[in-house]
């Protein structure tokens, strides 16, 4: 006869399973919750404690953990003296383990658990079970989620399950152990403070599949952190299948607004790219100012806002042609002139989400890792000119240095009175990104400032700046040649501020 030992703290469909096992001529084994589930259910079962003459104790830290356990699922079946000493020991085999783990990922959700609490849903037994029936997975079904019972039925009353069938039941054992292991890791890593460590596990769970990646011929899926949601949690409300490139600039565009709490702020952005971003006192304004920009390259791009899309707003962005506008709140109105542009992703979004701890980037054979660019301006900023700025571009001068953190260096971003002007993304050369920016801008630049991601090691860029009429720039300093540059400041009068921090991004 065979058996099969079900230890499951969701004890969703266990009864239906155990019965249809039962059926099938199993023996049914279980450890003290589930058996006393399964026998209230009319389920003939046998208490794991009766097999092993070992009782449960310890609070449940110890139910399952017994040789006569782990020998009659590991004895490789086609080993004659595997048999023979299993026989010896009076023990009969375990064919099929359905295990699923205490909920350690719930139990630590919403940071409502003390460090007992967590370490009491720690699972020991589960995963060493799981572990033991994947290893031997030619003779034995392991079974870790309850969405396989019926698959496995279907797979007994065909013959099988096949080798190759219970292979793959075992490989997805092995990572749900390891996903599992990893939360715990993570979690008391983080209680610990302990970042940048010797191992890094990360885990991912997987949303949905993804109709292609970056391009047609690449496969791709979205997945979250085991405690997070993409894009910090949204609802699409219209439109089409979100895509790769749109998960990707909508999580840019969502960093970016992240700057912006005390203003109503819009921005459109292109490739990962801010195109135009605008700080207004109604979001109508605030997209006139940013599309204002740039009315070119957002054509397929992103509108994100922090503020509602009303109806005025609705009106304008209906005749642009927009993959995705992101926003907290959509009137009823705004959303009925939207849907007549059917096509467009409707994002209902909330701006002040929590980013993860580290920025993960894939080389090959490896990653770079590195703590998020969450760095603000503080102490450090100092006006090294003779020209001072005056309070209006100090302010315009801010407002760019927090939009040229999210442009692909070389970046500069040109603004005046919470409005872009211009914006030169993702250069090779500082000048190139500046004369980008002063080429593709709508304005006479007449009074604007400048912000630059990075030092100038030349004076051309201030240079450029004053030809354009640019009356402040704002960059981190910090090269051999700074002296260069505020000497050219000085000479043509404009006022230079020095951050003492860099914001590159690659
Ligand atoms: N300690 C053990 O020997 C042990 N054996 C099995 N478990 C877990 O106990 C749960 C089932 O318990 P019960 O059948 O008592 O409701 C399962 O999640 C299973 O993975 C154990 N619990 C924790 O490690």
């Amino acid at each position: 006869m065979k058996t099969a030992l079900l230890s499951v703290s969701n004890k969703e469909g266990i009864v239906d399973f155990a019965k249809q096992l039962s059926d099938r001529g199993f023996r049914i084994l279980s450890s003290g919750g589930t058996q006393r589930e399964l026998a209230a259910s009319g389920v003939e079962v046998l208490a794991v404690s009766d097999l092993t003459g070992f009782p449960e104790c310890f609070d449940g830290r110890v139910k399952t953990l017994h040789p006569a356990v782990h020998a009659g699922i590991l004895a490789k079946r086609e080993l004659p003296e595997h048999m023979k000493k299993l026989a010896q020991l009076g023990i009969d085999t375990i064919d099929l383990v359905a295990v699923n783990l205490y909920p350690f990922k719930e139990a630590i959700s919403g940071n409502g658990a003390t460090l007992e609490e967590a370490i009491e849903n720690i699972d020991i037994g589960g995963p060493a079970m799981l572990r033991s029936a994947a290893k031997n997975y030619g003779d034995v079904i392991a079974l870790v989620d309850p969405s396989d019972y019926t698959g496995v039925i279907k797979e007994l009353d065909a013959g099988g399950p096949s080798r190759a069938f219970r292979l793959k039941l075992a490989a997805k054992v092995f990572r749900h152990v390891a996903h599992y292991d990893s939360i715990i890791a993570s979690h008391l890593s983080g209680l610990c403070g302990e970042s940048l460590t010797e191992k890094i596990n990360i885990t991912i769970e997987k949303v949905q599949d993804l109709r292609y990646g970056e391009n047609p011929h690449q496969r791709a899926a979205l997945y979250r952190y085991p405690l997070s949601y993409p894009l910090g949690g949204y609802v699409q409300i219209q439109g089409k299948e979100l895509s790769f490139n749109n998960l990707t600039d909508a999580g840019a565009a969502m960093e970016l607004l992240r700057e912006f709490t005390s203003n109503t702020a819009l921005i459109t952005l292109k490739h990962t790219n801010p195109c135009g971003v605008g700080l207004a006192d109604t979001t109508l304004e605030a997209w006139k100012k940013a599309y204002g920009c740039d009315r070119v390259s957002v054509f397929g791009g992103i509108v994100a806002t922090n503020g509602t899309v009303d109806s005025e707003l609705a009106g304008e962005l209906k005749n642009v042609f927009l993959e995705v506008i992101m926003a907290p709140v959509f009137t009823s109105r705004a959303l009925e002139i939207l849907s007549t542009k059917k096509n467009i992703r409707i994002l209902k979004i909330d701006p002040v989400f929590k980013c993860n701890e580290y920025d993960f980037k894939s080389i090959p054979g490896g990653m770079v890792v590195q703590g998020r660019d969450n760095a603000m301006l503080g102490e450090g900023l100092r006006i090294v000119t003779a020209k001072k700025p005056d309070e209006r571009e100090m302010e315009d001068m801010l407002f760019a240095w927090k939009v040229v953190k999210h442009v692909k260096s070389n970046a500069i971003v040109l603004a005046r009175q919470g409005q872009t002007l211009g914006i030169g993304p993702g250069q090779t050369s500082r000048i190139w990104a500046l004369e980008n920016a002063i080429r593709q801008s709508n304005y006479d630049l007449k009074g604007a400032v400048m912000a630059s991601d990075g030092f100038f090691p030349f004076q051309d860029c201030v240079e450029a700046a004053a030809k354009a009429g640019i009356g402040a720039i704002i960059q981190p300093g910090g090269s051999i040649k700074d002296e260069d540059s505020i000497e050219a400041a000085d000479r043509l009068g404009l006022s230079l501020v020095f951050t003492g921090m860099r914001h590159f991004k690659h």
